[in-house]
């Protein structure tokens, strides 16, 4: 279970920089607030954390540029607003990394691109190989093409699901508030930050509320609901004061900052029912009966010691099926090795694996949180 303590340990952020963030009372980007935000990404780049930014403020920025003082209601006026806008918002954020000496990569998505198979694992793997590359990923919703149908509406929504896309290990949504307080403290001056619950809490529903700003959309709700998606793929979230300074190298430190929701027993079902039915499985391990019964019976994790052979091709991050000898499906689960290194380690102890690859990435072949028993 997460804890603040632990942060300084997770490896793949999702920062999300919202609209009320980033826009002047409706007037455009103020680009001089991105620095330090550009500055901090660039020092938990450093310090070895990998960085996929959602940023919103393209309607705002489109809106700026084209003189238009109220929120277009029409569709189509906002989606041209938003395309004007895209156009400087990845331009400040690549002038601002640049100067950091990091390049930076314009990813648009719709709903639908995360829903239908083969465009989520391009997706994921166009994310994953930005990552390695060192490169920070920009993400925004593709407004120009999305259809009410096809919308996530509010990138709170985004940015939990690429937090599941990319198995990320924390989502930072950062805000014009505090944190997630248990009245609206725009309204309220005596709200309380709430400094950290389980994310499924029936409190959060009755506390949460909307945007006041028109500026943002959907406030708190779609932050708390947000946070309930991100924990499908066992992601904690942190809900964060944007404008209070060094905010992300404070999370980073493991300082208690905003609000922390942590994935609980109930989000690991849903997880557990995310990994049956969303993913495609890819290919399959041979299990001994030892490594069957300690999956069944006692709830392990996989080891490579109880497998017998690997069948098919898949990647890490990748859904396998468990099998027993006589082809019987057992589980199936998010592989931590690929198809080639899972061949090298199996029938061995993870203590040997150092030898075989060269390094040891993770103990067991499938960790117990990623498998589900079928
Ligand atoms: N319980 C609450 N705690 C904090 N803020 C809240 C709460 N309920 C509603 N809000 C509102 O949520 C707003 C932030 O959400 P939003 O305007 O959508 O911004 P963003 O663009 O960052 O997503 C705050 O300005 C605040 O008025
Ligand atoms: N895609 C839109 C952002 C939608 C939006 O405002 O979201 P949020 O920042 O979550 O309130 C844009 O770039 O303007």
């Amino acid at each position: 279970m997460i804890s603040r303590d632990r942060i300084p340990e997770t490896r793949r952020w999702v920062v999300k920089i919202g609209s009320a963030l980033l826009t002047r009372d409706g007037q455009g980007l103020e680009r001089a607030r991105l620095a330090p935000w550009v500055e901090q990404m660039s020092t938990r780049r450093q310090a070895g954390h990998e960085i996929v930014l959602v940023s919103s403020g393209a309607v705002a920025e489109g809106m700026a540029r084209l003189g238009w003082r109220q929120r277009p209601k029409a569709l189509h006026e906002l989606q041209a607003a938003a395309a004007i806008g895209q156009m400087g918002l990845v331009r400040a954020y690549e002038d601002c990394f640049q100067a950091r000496g990091l390049h930076t990569a314009q990813v648009l998505l719709t709903r639908d691109d995360l829903s239908n198979r083969s465009r989520y694992l391009n997706a994921r793997s166009t994310l994953r190989t930005l990552l390695k590359l060192g490169v920070i990923p920009v993400i925004n919703e593709n407004d120009t093409v999305a259809t009410d149908e096809l919308r996530f509406g509010d990138n709170d929504t985004l940015a939990a699901l690429v937090a599941n896309l990319i198995e990320a290990d924390l989502l930072i949504l950062l805000t014009d508030q505090d944190g997630l307080f248990d009245q609206d403290p725009r309204h309220n001056p005596n709200a309380k930050l709430i400094s950290e619950t389980w994310v499924s809490d029936p409190l959060l529903d009755q506390v949460a509320g909307g945007s006041v700003t028109g500026l943002g959309t959907g406030g708190m709700v779609t932050k708390v609901r947000a946070a309930r998606l991100a924990a499908r793929s066992g992601t904690p979230t942190i809900i964060a004061p944007g404008r209070s300074e060094q905010v992300l190298n404070r999370i980073g430190a493991g300082e208690s900052v905003g609000t922390l929701l942590i994935p609980d027993q109930e989000a690991q079902a849903a997880r557990k029912q995310w990994l049956a039915g969303h993913l495609q499985a890819r290919g399959r391990l041979v299990l001994d009966e030892g490594a069957v019964r300690a999956l069944r019976e006692k709830g392990t994790s996989l080891l490579a010691v109880g497998v017998k052979a690997v069948q098919g091709r898949f990647n890490r991050g990748e859904v396998v099926i468990c099998i027993d000898e006589a082809g019987r499906e057992i589980a199936r689960g998010l592989v931590n090795y690929d198809a080639d290194e899972a061949k090298r380690i199996l029938g061995h102890p993870s203590a040997h694996f150092e030898q075989i690859l060269g390094y040891l990435d993770d103990e067991e072949l499938i960790h117990r949180d990623n498998l589900v028993l079928t």
